[in-house]
């Protein structure tokens, strides 16, 4: 309590009172002073002055500078000063909820109809519907649609942005790359900020890593870029946007000393781990989130366990926060203001046992004004649609390795390539249905378990020969493949292989490759290949959530160490696009237990140690492939794998509870 209110009340609020009242921006909100702009009319330019802000900066206190230069110290205090932060903070709401109630029961009461007939469009009455109908300020609205080159949205985004219209809640189900996180973006530029909510930052966005803060700011940017504006005041994004990430300590401070100048944007991108950093350092007068207009959480069922969601025994980063965040709102409101409006996407595998847990253990919502998007099934039912487009093809190569003797120089170590014998997924939703949820030591979290014991079995010798295995395997792949030669792929390893390894072991091979970087690469597809550049992207799969690789076609994944969980499939196969535009259009997800017909336009290639592919890794790749919406197969090598006993298989995972047909 002391560090969080003691010390950051003494100087901190000196220094943010004095940067407000010297440095506040007008009280117009952005989106007023670009409807300003755009009917021409110069409402000023910021005040600015550099000089005396640092001297503030540099003399706020050398403990201040001693403070963010010492984050690894805080952020170890962090976990127990939040504790006991969050013990004073839930008195001091008792008392401060005794006050508010009657206002938000009187808001409640004076706006008492159906949540949906709150909407301002109605997203399904009318086929064409543009951007212009949702968005308000016409020169946003023209700069959306030049940076997407289109005036519609997508289906999901129609729902989302009908939503926001009547300022509703929800938990958003949407298929991957179906303009997700265009929708959000759109959403919060648009969202304008009621005056009586007072200054702050109108709307947070949190996103699960750093690579994705850096995609929102190149798109935010982006969008920027194309309004028609005065050049100077292009220069005023942080006034619009700000983005906060782990990095560099001198990249970390560039941040902090951006949001003291600029402490009210429109919009803030956070990861949750980077704001709780920030949170307990500079304390929450120093980020102005207690009286936010709406929080958005992209992609929120990444950064919660595949399986059990939020209930687990650690508290999340991400839950840690946003429990923080809306306490926060709460306990800051003196206005008669609506709770701010919560938007989380999810993927479309998501059952409604996230939300019934939300909803029973977290205080969050204002479920008064929450409306669904997609449709939520029980926790044992089948998806109502494919998790991975129909243009996409799975292939599990299983790779051999042997020593040679026939080299003039002795033995060589050499590689086999085989196809896995393809799945039989039949017609039965019944057998789907026993595969998924019955399998008797069949699910997600055992099949974790035998896979981290097996790990922890390596040496370290063990484990970087398995990655020279997979290497070669790639190699050879590359060769034999026609569909491969002279294409550009992005190769995916685990997160606990390193990327030097990786690439040490690639130059080895002559293949030339790069590391993804997100401030160059997402056009990496798209760019004709030239000899001198690389056609080989690399990264771990932990940083593939939400990343969009425009004209992507081809994935190699090094290991299933690389996709731990059924959410991390459908994450790495959601990254092809087919589409230059880098949307995949709606008709790629029909519904669940339809058999794919379509050409397979992209492509998955899972290679896999042979020796380390047992009925466990086997029984894993079946449940993915099923329960991602029985995902189309395809042969890679032409040559089959030999010796699987498929009854045998059978047996081993066949459950004596099952799912039987109704009929
Ligand atoms: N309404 C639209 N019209 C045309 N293109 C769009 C539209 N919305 C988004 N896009 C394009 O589609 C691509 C994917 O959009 P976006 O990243 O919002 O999808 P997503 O659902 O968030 O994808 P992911 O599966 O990566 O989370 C972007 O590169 C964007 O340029």
């Amino acid at each position: 309590m002391s560090f969080l209110f003691g010390v950051k009340h003494g100087m901190r609020i000196s220094m943010c009172s004095f940067l407000t009242r010297g440095f506040r921006t007008s009280s117009l909100n952005w989106t007023d002073k670009a409807s300003k702009f755009g009917s021409n009319k110069n409402i000023g330019s910021k005040i600015g002055d550099e000089k005396l802000l640092e001297e503030i900066v540099n003399s706020d206190d050398t403990s201040a500078t001693s403070d963010i230069l010492d984050t690894r110290m805080l952020r170890r205090m962090y976990g127990e000063q939040i504790q006991e932060f969050d013990a004073n903070m839930k008195k001091m709401l008792e008392l401060k909820f005794k006050e508010e109630i009657p206002k938000v029961k009187s808001y409640n009461e004076a706006h008492g109809i159906d949540a949906l007939q709150r909407m301002k469009v109605n997203p399904v009455a009318n086929d064409n519907l543009l951007f212009s109908y949702f968005i308000s300020v016409g020169i946003l609205e023209k700069a959306v649609s030049l940076y997407l080159n289109s005036k519609e949205p997508t289906e999901f985004q129609k729902r989302l942005l009908a939503l926001m219209t009547g300022y509703l809640s929800t938990i958003a189900k949407g298929d991957q790359g179906s303009g997700r996180t265009f929708g959000l973006i759109i959403a919060a530029l648009n969202l304008k900020r009621n005056k009586r909510r007072g200054e702050g930052i109108n709307s947070l966005i949190l996103v699960k890593s750093t690579d994705n803060v850096i995609q929102y700011r190149k798109f935010i940017k982006g969008i920027i870029s194309k309004m028609d504006i005065p050049s100077n005041v292009q220069a005023d994004i942080p006034a619009v946007a700000q983005f906060l990430y782990r990095s560099t300590d001198e990249e970390e401070l560039k941040q902090q000393i951006t949001l003291g100048k600029f402490p009210t944007p429109h919009i803030l991108v956070s990861t949750p781990q980077r704001l709780l950093d920030l949170l307990s350092t500079r304390g929450m007068d120093f980020i102005k989130i207690a009286n936010l207009s709406a929080i958005f959480v992209d992609d929120f069922d990444c950064m919660v366990d595949p399986e059990t969601y939020i209930d687990t025994k650690r508290q999340l980063p991400i839950v840690q926060l946003l429990s923080y965040v809306v306490k926060l709102q709460d306990y800051r409101r003196s206005h008669n203001e609506p709770h701010p409006q919560l938007v989380f996407t999810v993927s479309n595998l998501c059952t409604d046992q996230l939300k019934c847990q939300i909803r029973d253990e977290m205080q969050w919502f204002d479920w008064d004004r929450y409306a669904d998007i997609g449709l939520y099934n029980g926790a044992t039912d089948l998806p109502s649609r494919k998790g991975i487009a129909t243009n996409i093809g799975v292939s599990c190569v299983l790779v051999n390795p042997y020593i040679s003797g026939e080299s003039k120089n002795g033995s060589k170590f050499k590689v086999q390539l085989f196809d896995m014998t393809p799945f039989q997924y039949g017609n039965f939703p019944e057998y789907w249905k026993n595969k998924i949820f019955r399998c008797p030591h069949g699910n997600d979290g055992y099949y974790r378990k035998v896979r981290n014991v097996k790990k922890s079995r390596m040496t370290s010798e063990v484990r970087e020969m398995s990655t020279k295995i997979l290497i070669y395997g790639f190699n050879k792949l590359v060769k034999k493949v026609d569909g491969l030669k002279n294409e550009k792929i992005l190769v995916v390893f685990p997160d606990d292989v390193s990327d030097k390894t990786v690439l040490a072991l690639l130059n080895k091979s002559k293949i030339r490759a790069k590391l993804y970087n997100p401030s160059e690469d997402s056009t990496f597809f798209l760019e004709a290949d030239s000899n001198e550049q690389s056609s080989i992207l690399l990264i771990h799969s932990g940083s593939l959530t939400s990343l969009t690789f425009n004209g992507l076609r081809n994935i190699v994944v090094l290991g299933l160490n690389t996709i731990r969980d059924c959410n991390e499939f459908i994450t790495l196969a959601g990254r092809l696009r087919y589409n230059p535009s880098g949307l995949v259009p709606a008709a790629f997800y029909p519904p669940f237990g339809e058999t794919s017909k379509g050409p397979v336009q992209c492509r998955i290639y899972i290679l896999h140690e042979q020796p380390d592919f047992e009925f466990v890794e086997r029984n894993f790749l079946e449940r993915a492939f099923i329960r991602s919406g029985l995902v189309q197969q395809f042969s890679a090598v032409g040559v089959s794998e030999s010796g699987f006993d498929r009854k045998r298989y059978d047996e081993e995972f066949k459950s004596d509870y099952e799912f039987h047909s109704q009929s």
